[in-house]
């Protein structure tokens, strides 16, 4: 067992969606569903991994290039589930840092390994947002920090208000994205030129 997936407590998430079978009215022993239970605890048990992840392991390794300048990685496919409904949200996520006076980098893919760290938990668009800003400006020691999610949340397409189509885009700026006007605007134009 991969030791992300440590800690994930798959007879009960079982016995958990075969009461909700029940609670909807359902057979969960018609043939149909009767796997059903151990299926959602197996997706639950990826789509929640991040939660038993570590952040600082993802962006343990850094490449000394003297590189000061800024690197974006774009059009991150991104795949959340919102913590009020458990129901998914998913879009893009753009990320952006500087490095620090030493010049460090980080491999590019790290960049998306830690959008999904912090998406495969129950979250809110905001807080994921934030927390990738963050860890990448305290674990990376940069001179700054910017991340951008655009995406639509099927809480609001397939159920309650019913908007499909609707997408929310946040930010989170860090460091001297946040004191320079003209060094966050560089890479907010990046994003767009996409
Ligand atoms: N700020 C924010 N709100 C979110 C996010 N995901 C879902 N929501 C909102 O969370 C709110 C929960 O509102 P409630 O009134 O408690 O729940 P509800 O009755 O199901 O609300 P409706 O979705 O309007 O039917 C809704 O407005 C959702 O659109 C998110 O990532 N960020
Ligand atoms: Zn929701």
């Amino acid at each position: 067992m991969a030791p992300e997936w440590s800690g994930f407590d798959a007879p009960r998430a079982e016995a958990a969606v075969r009461e909700l079978l029940l609670a909807i009215g359902e057979d969960p022993d018609r043939e149909g569903l009767r796997d059903t239970p151990a299926r959602v605890a197996r997706s639950y048990q990826e789509l929640f991994a991040g939660l038993r992840s570590d952040p600082s392991l993802v962006l343990e390794r850094v490449f000394d290039e003297n590189h000061e300048e800024l690197v974006l990685v774009r059009d991150i496919p991104m795949f959340s589930m919102c913590e009020h409904h458990l129901l998914p949200f998913h879009g893009v996520a753009h990320v952006a840092y500087i490095p620090g006076p030493q010049g460090h980098v980080t491999g590019l893919s790290k960049l998306a390994r830690l959008v999904d760290l912090y998406a495969r938990r129950p979250q809110v668009q905001e807080r994921l947002t934030s927390q990738i800003a963050d860890a990448l400006d305290h674990k990376l020691d940069t001179r700054g920090a910017l991340v951008v999610i655009d995406a639509e949340h099927q809480c609001m397409s397939a159920r309650g208000v019913r908007k499909p189509g609707a997408r929310t885009t946040t930010s989170a700026v860090r460091g001297i994205f946040k004191t320079s006007a003209s060094t966050r605007a560089e890479a907010l134009n990046l994003i767009r030129s996409g």
